[in-house]
């Protein structure tokens, strides 16, 4: 690192403070910013990344006199052939008025293409020349020159790329800026992979330069968990050992692996939902309450309850995969991968102790959803036959139509004293209508220009995740391990309810529906 380099890097590390405290005490940065993202010409970028980025110009995140966009990929494309392949996800209903196809046709002019491999030095030296240019036309001398690297490609490109940015296109202002990195997942296959490449990249960038992108850290009610737990003096007594009975954290999807049968099989759904976006949800809801909103308290804390997570047993395991899965050619006949993946995760510590943390996720199921399902113990010295009705239990809906209820016992209206279940109910849909909900990636990139590293991995959770999973996954990775069938559009394996039932101590309730309030 340069010295220029490094006073950037501490300008920016001093901007790692909540959005809150920043917007108090931190004048935004202006100046040129050019936002790269590697692998335009893919899956990601198209469905995601160009959104997220025309979100954020639409809303004035993103200035027209400061920003320029460049896909950069190896396909042959001319700006206009990018531009018109955005075109459609940026548009996807009829009904768009002149002036917002006005807006989209403003943004994508923003966007240049360059076309070049992922290890030429050559072609990243095409790239800073454009780049430059770019900033040579906007930049002002009260301003700074930002970079930042979208890598929307497969991880095996992720070294070659990394040291070509270093090589050839870091940030060379000495007005100030910054060159920064977002990487996707999956990042590495197990703790060996993962480290090697942490490794790599870590030799060539700091810390504070690289976003590893979970994008459920950017959901709505993933955010929310901290506020929810260290902000309401309801939850603090009870959020412990004492009072909780289990943990579920659920996602499900109720379509199969879709024409990405080759990548996923690799994978599995291990590697794809639960080591990353399942366990960051999981530090949310366990971790210890944090010294302050700074992103290294957070991050802290949360490595600290990964660490507390005790090796995973075999009998608290259920892996299944769905019927018609290897159809897909580029599946091998004989894949054992999971599909689906039912793991209790017990954590060691004061709080927790005891409590099964059970972390599921499904491809191909009944439904398509993801929530948080905390369920209390039973009332002690119970004189209302409460059990009869069910336990109280607080769910957060993720997505589809976000809320959260909170299942009680209440009286049922009428002349008897008998109970039903009931729910005190928060839907965001119905609360808050004037609101749209920001997609996840739209909040990252955003934190991502701003200096935000609160809702990104950092390198040592990385590792503590991989510690946690990478025994199991090399057992499955030897066949030792076999997923069950079950039938496509089901809940999955039964075993998975079973363990639910009998190892994770859940209570079932009968007879009680929660139903989406509707407007
Ligand atoms: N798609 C999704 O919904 C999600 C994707 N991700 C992650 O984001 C990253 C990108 O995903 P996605 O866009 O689906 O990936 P793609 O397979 O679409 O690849 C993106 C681009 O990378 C280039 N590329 C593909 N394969 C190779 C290769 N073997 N060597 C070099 N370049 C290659 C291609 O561009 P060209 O040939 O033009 O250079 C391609 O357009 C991955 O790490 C993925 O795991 C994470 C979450 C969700
Ligand atoms: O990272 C991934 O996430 C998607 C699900 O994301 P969501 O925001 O729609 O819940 C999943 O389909 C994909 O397999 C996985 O790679």
């Amino acid at each position: 690192m340069t010295s220029s380099e490094w006073r950037v890097e501490r300008r920016q590390s001093s901007t790692n403070e909540s959005p809150l405290s920043r917007d108090l005490e931190h004048a935004t940065e202006t100046g040129s910013l050019s936002i790269v993202v590697l692998g335009a010409s893919g899956d990601l970028a198209k469905k995601k990344t160009f959104p997220a980025l025309f979100n954020l110009y639409r809303q004035g995140f993103l200035l027209p006199d400061e920003v320029c966009i460049f896909g950069y990929a190896r396909s042959k494309l001319t700006d206009d052939e990018l531009r018109n392949r955005l075109h459609g996800y940026l548009v996807p209903s009829k009904d768009f008025s002149p002036e917002q196809l006005e807006e989209v046709s403003k943004f994508l002019h923003l966007i240049k293409y360059v076309s070049g491999s992922y290890d030429s030095e050559d072609s990243f030296c095409n790239l800073d020349k454009e780049i430059s240019e770019h900033e040579l036309l906007k930049n002002s001398t009260e301003g700074s020159s930002r970079r930042l690297f979208y890598l929307a490609l497969p991880p095996s490109v992720y070294p070659s790329v990394c040291k070509m940015i270093k090589t050839c296109c870091m940030n060379k202002s000495d007005l100030g800026g910054w060159t920064r990195i977002v990487v996707e997942k999956p990042f590495g296959k197990d703790l060996e992979s993962a480290e090697q490449l942490s490794t790599q990249i870590g030799q060539l960038f700091e810390e504070p330069q690289i976003y590893r992108i979970d994008h459920y850290l950017g959901k709505e009610l993933v955010q929310n968990m901290l506020v929810l737990r260290f902000a309401n003096r309801l939850f603090m007594p009870l959020w412990n050992r004492d009072n909780i009975a289990n943990v579920q954290i659920v996602f499900r999807e109720n379509f199969g692996t879709e024409g990405r049968g080759g990548y996923f099989d690799q994978y599995g759904i291990i590697r794809d939902i639960i080591q990353n976006h399942l366990l960051q949800v999981f530090c949310l809801v366990a971790m210890e309450k944090p010294v302050s909103l700074k992103p290294e308290h957070i991050r802290d804390e949360k490595l600290k309850v990964l660490e507390s997570v005790l090796p995973i047993k075999d009998d608290e395991v259920v892996l299944g995969q769905y019927e018609g899965y290897k159809d897909d050619p580029t599946v091998p006949d004989n894949s054992n991968t999971p599909t689906f993946a039912t793991v209790i995760l017990r954590v060691h510590n004061e709080r927790w102790e005891g409590v099964p943390f059970i972390l599921k996720a499904g491809k191909a199921l009944n439904s398509r959803k993801a929530d948080i399902r905390v369920q209390f113990k039973d009332v002690p010295g119970d004189i209302f036959k409460c059990q009869k009705q069910g336990r109280n239990e607080f769910v957060i809906r993720l997505q589809p139509s976000e809320a959260m209820y909170m299942k009680l016992t209440v009286k049922k209206p009428g002349l008897e004293m008998e109970t039903v279940q009931s729910e005190l109910d928060l839907s965001y849909r119905q609360r808050y209508q004037a609101v749209t909900i920001p997609e996840a990636y739209e909040r990252l990139i955003l934190d991502s220009i701003r200096g935000d590293q609160q809702h990104f991995v950092r390198r040592d959770e990385l590792k503590a995740s991989w510690e946690i999973f990478t025994p199991l996954l090399h057992r499955i990775d030897k066949g030792e391990f076999k997923s069950t069938p079950y039938q496509p559009g089901t809940r999955g394996p039964v075993e998975a309810d079973k363990l639910l039932l009998e190892k994770a101590g859940y209570v079932q309730t009968h007879g009680y529906r929660w139903i989406p309030p509707t407007l």
